[in-house]
């Protein structure tokens, strides 16, 4: 077996680190049997009530398994009685536009520095950056595999501008390098196009376009006083159907402060999301956790989407990102030992269920925790099961080793294995189609150019051919 992260984390208890940052302790006024209670009843929780069942209990040390059983025991029943028997997924591919970033989060390893990318570099990277045209050809690629949707995240590449008027307002600053985060694409050997040139060559076929998350929004409006609303309908205009709520993290200043110093603050965030909806779009939203924050902080953290979503209605799933550590500077400087304890993971998913009461879909990921414990996932309150993805770059780099592909009939095994039933979904989760488990093989059919072939992914797209492989043993 080659585990994504070390088995010897699952003690690890996510208040251990909690003195180094000078976060407080969590604790409440609320007792762990009280919010459980709550939950029982279908009452709205609190963030403390969501604190207590993280932590099952403020007032204990690490986590106690009889009441973490109690708490994914209460979510696995919410879900049943919200959405039912089946377990979705999309038919998607990622298509990373480029890995050029100076952001410098203490959390990815996904970037490259973007000094290398530049025509008269001469050092080494393992990184790319693709043409609007090299993009196009991978989507068309994926859609005669019957994909139907293209999920895009980037870098943020300097010479990446939202479109020619956003370029020459960049290049109208005295230094626009320090101010702007603004190199022409003449200083780059390979032009990544504007945004809206990626997001056209993309929308092709009738995919649907997945992208532009906060932080690129706020990248594909620096150096202007265009709000956020203003890109999104840009973008929308140019092909792009829904947002990843990405860039999200923790939602909470202080610990941005800690591992992602160079990203947009919380308010921000939130901006750049309700801007989105406001243009008419769809949007997920993500929490990645099991770094430096506390069990108060994922709480606060899930206050803001509720809060969110109270206003807009428009987020379709929460996608929790479990830390993938062993490549990450957090990790590599010592700031941290190890990602989060397969616990955790659960807890996240099932305080998801109980404390998202305005949110009908929760995600596991077989990418962040391989097959076995993404069916667990699935019976601690998820129900939804991520998408095929041909391809998966920030994982990877960041030392995750589950693969990149899973086919229609490794998923059709895998959720009938633990009896559900196995639906085929779009995107927005409106279009859905149930799968009989004995009429294989399988493939997908709400693609605009599916027509229930089964899936191989191209070796070149740089899918492991074999996407059992890195799954088999786990
Ligand atoms: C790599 S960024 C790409 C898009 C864009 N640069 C941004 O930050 O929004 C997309 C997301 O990947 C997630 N991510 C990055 N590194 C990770 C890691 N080591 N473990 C888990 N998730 C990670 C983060 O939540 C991040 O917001
Ligand atoms: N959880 C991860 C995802 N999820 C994205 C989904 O596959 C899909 O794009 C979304 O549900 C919208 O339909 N993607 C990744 O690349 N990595 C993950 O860990
Ligand atoms: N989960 C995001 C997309 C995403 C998540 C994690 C990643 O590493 C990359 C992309 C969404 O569905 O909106
Ligand atoms: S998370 Fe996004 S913004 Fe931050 S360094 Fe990675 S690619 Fe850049």
């Amino acid at each position: 077996m080659t585990p994504a992260r070390d088995p010897d984390a699952t003690d690890r208890d996510a208040t251990d680190l909690d003195d180094d940052f000078g976060f407080a302790e969590p604790s409440t006024d609320q007792s762990f049997e009280n919010a459980l209670a709550k939950a029982r009843d279908g009452d709205r929780l609190s963030v403390d009530d969501a604190t207590e069942l993280l932590a099952t209990g403020t007032d204990t040390e690490g986590i106690d398994p009889v009441r973490k059983e109690a708490v994914l025991e209460l979510a696995d029943r919410r879900r049943r009685e919200e959405v039912g028997d089946e377990v979705t997924f999309v038919a998607n591919l990622n298509n990373n536009v480029t890995t050029a970033c100076n952001t410098g989060c203490l959390f990815c390893n996904f970037k490259d520095s973007a000094h290398a990318f530049e025509a008269d570099s001469d050092a080494d990277h393992a990184g790319f950056t693709k043409t609007p045209a090299e993009s196009r050809e991978i989507v068309e690629d994926a859609l005669d595999m019957g994909v139907y949707e293209v999920c895009s995240v980037s870098g943020l590449h300097p010479a990446l501008a939202l479109n020619e008027e956003h370029h020459e307002i960049l290049r109208s600053y005295d230094d626009p390098e320090s101010e702007v985060n603004y190199k022409p694409p003449s200083a780059y050997a390979t032009d990544p196009g504007t945004y809206v040139d990626q997001i056209e060559a993309m929308s092709v076929g009738g995919i649907h376009v997945h992208s532009m998350t906060p932080e690129e929004a706020y990248h594909a409006a620096r150096g202007t006083d265009w709000d956020y609303e203003t890109v999104y309908r840009e973008l929308a205009a140019a092909g792009l159907d829904s947002a990843p709520g990405t860039a999200a993290e923790i939602l909470v200043d202080e610990v941005r402060d800690v591992i992602c110093p160079g990203k947009i603050r919380t308010d921000d965030w939130v901006a750049a999301m309700e801007g989105a909806m406001a243009a008419g779009l769809d949007t997920t939203s993500t929490m990645m956790y099991g770094h430096v924050e506390t069990v108060a902080h994922r709480a606060e953290h899930l206050g803001v989407i509720r809060d969110l979503q109270d206003r807009t209605g428009g987020i379709t799933e929460f996608v929790p990102l479990s830390f993938i550590h062993q490549n990450t500077p957090l990790y590599r400087h010592g700031v941290v030992d190890s990602g989060p304890s397969r616990d955790e993971d659960e807890l996240v998913v099932a305080v998801a269920r109980l404390f998202l009461d305005n949110v009908d879909h929760v995600q596991a990921s077989w990418v962040k925790s391989g097959d076995a414990h993404g069916l667990k996932l699935l019976n601690c309150g998820a129900d939804d099961f991520m998408g095929t993805i041909l391809s998966e770059e920030i994982t990877k780099r960041a030392g995750g080793d589950y693969g990149e592909f899973r086919s229609f009939d490794d998923y059709v095994d895998m959720i009938a294995a633990i009896g559900r039933t196995p639906v085929e979904r779009s995107t927005d989760y409106r279009t859905r189609r149930r799968i009989d488990p004995d009429d294989g093989p399988h493939g997908p059919r709400l693609g605009p150019r599916a027509d229930g072939t089964p899936m191989l992914p191209d070796s070149s797209s740089g899918a492991d051919p074999d996407g059992e492989s890195a799954s088999a043993d786990d």
